[in-house]
C-alpha cells in the first residue's frame, strides 16, 4: 500500500479581476485572470483511522484544523463520491499567506483532493476532479490546473491561457487578514450598479508576449477600492513598492498582499529589499510566474 502521497501546489495573483454586480446567490459574476505564482504549499496524505489534518509554518495557527479546512473537506467529497472512508492524515506545510488574497486555503483543498486520490487509488478523471473543486469554492479550480488562465462564472469555469515568458513579481505580506465576502461586500457598497465584466484583450496580448513591460499598464483589481476602503494603509504599501521601481502594483485579490511586478530578477530582489525596511508591510517575498497546478512530488 502507498505509504504517503505529497502534493505541491502554487499560489496565485489575479492580473485582472473584473467584478460584476451581486447576483441573486450572492456570487458576482466576474472576468479573473488567474496567474499561478511559485509560492507554494505542500500537502501531504497518509493512511489514517480517521481525518486528521496537522499544519506547519509560521502562520500554522491562523489555519483551522477542523472539518471547515479545505483541504479536510476535499478529502471528504472524494470519499463521499467513491464510497471510502475518509481515514486520512493530512499534513499542510504552508507557505502562502493565510487569508491573504493569494487562494492558499484553495490551494490545500486542490492538493488535498489530488493526493487523496492518489493515496485510495480512485484515478478519478481530470473533470471530475475539476467537478469537485467548483463545489469546495471558486477558486479551487484554478489551483488545481496553475499556469494561467480566465475564470468566467463565479471565477470556476475555466480557459487556460498562452503565456510566453517569466514574469518577476514581490509579494508585501500584511499584518491580519482581510475576509473575502467582507471585501465583496465592500464593492458592493462603493460599485452601485457594475457593468458586465469583460477580460481585456490588451492583458490577454500582454501575457500571450510573456512581456511585463505591456503586462504592467493592464493589470486592475476591480477589489482594490474596497481593500483599500477596508484597509487604508495599503496605499502606503503600494506607493513604497512603485517608488522603489516597480512596473505597477496592484492588490491581490480580495487583500491584503500587496503584488509588484518587477523588469527582472534583479529589480524584484530591489523591490522586495526596499518594501522590507519601509515599514509599510510585515515581510517582502520575490516569486516568478507562470507556475504548475497540483503537482504530485516524487
Ligand atoms: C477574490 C478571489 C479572487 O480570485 O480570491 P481571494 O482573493 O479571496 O483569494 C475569489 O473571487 C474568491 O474566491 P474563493 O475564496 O474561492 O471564494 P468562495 O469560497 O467561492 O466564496 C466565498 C465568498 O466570496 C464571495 N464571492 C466569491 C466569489 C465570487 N465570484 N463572488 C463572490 O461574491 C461570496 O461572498 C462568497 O460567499
Ligand atoms: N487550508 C487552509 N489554509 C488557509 N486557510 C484556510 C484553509 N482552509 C480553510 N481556511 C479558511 O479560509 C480563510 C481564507 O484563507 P485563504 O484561502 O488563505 O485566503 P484568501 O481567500 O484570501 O485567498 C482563512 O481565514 C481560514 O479561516
Amino acid at each position: 500500500m502507498t505509504e504517503s502521497v505529497t502534493v505541491r501546489v502554487p499560489a496565485k495573483v489575479n492580473v485582472q479581476l473584473a467584478v460584476g454586480a451581486a447576483r441573486a446567490d450572492g456570487f458576482h459574476d466576474l472576468a479573473n485572470v488567474f496567474l499561478a505564482v511559485g509560492l507554494y504549499d505542500e500537502v501531504t496524505a497518509t493512511p489514517a483511522d480517521s481525518l486528521r489534518i496537522t499544519v506547519s509554518g509560521p502562520d500554522a495557527a491562523l489555519v483551522p484544523l477542523d472539518g471547515t479546512n479545505l483541504a479536510a473537506r476535499a478529502a471528504v467529497a472524494l470519499a463521499e463520491r467513491h464510497g471510502i472512508p475518509p481515514g486520512v492524515h493530512l499534513h499542510i506545510a504552508k507557505d502562502i499567506p493565510v487569508a491573504g488574497g493569494m487562494a492558499g486555503g484553495s490551494a490545500d483543498g486542490a492538493a488535498a483532493l489530488v493526493a487523496c486520490d492518489a493515496l485510495w487509488g480512485v484515478g478519478a478523471a481530470p473533470d471530475e476532479l475539476l467537478g469537485i473543486c467548483a463545489e469546495l469554492g471558486s477558486d479551487v479550480p484554478f489551483s488545481l490546473v496553475g499556469g494561467a488562465a480566465l475564470g468566467v462564472g463565479r471565477g470556476e469555469q475555466l480557459t487556460s491561457l498562452e503565456v510566453g515568458g517569466v514574469f518577476h513579481w514581490v509579494f508585501a505580506t500584511a499584518d491580519g487578514g482581510l475576509s473575502t465576502p467582507a471585501v465583496y461586500a465592500e464593492f458592493d457598497r462603493l460599485t452601485p450598479a457594475a457593468p458586465a465584466p469583460q477580460a481585456s484583450p490588451a492583458l490577454l496580448a500582454a501575457l500571450r508576449e510573456g512581456d511585463a513591460a505591456s503586462l504592467a499598464p493592464s493589470l486592475t483589481n476591480d477589489l482594490q477600492p474596497a481593500a483599500l476602503s477596508l484597509r487604508p494603509s495599503l496605499a502606503d504599501t503600494l506607493r513604497a513598492g512603485e517608488a522603489a521601481g516597480a512596473l505597477a502594483s496592484l492588490v491581490s485579490g480580495s487583500g491584503p498582499t500587496t503584488a509588484f511586478l518587477a523588469k527582472d530578477a534583479a529589480s524584484a530582489r530591489t523591490v522586495a529589499e526596499a518594501l522590507r525596511t519601509s515599514g509599510t508591510c510585515r515581510t517582502a517575498r520575490v516569486a516568478t510566474s507562470p507556475a504548475p497546478g497540483a503537482t504530485i512530488l516524487g
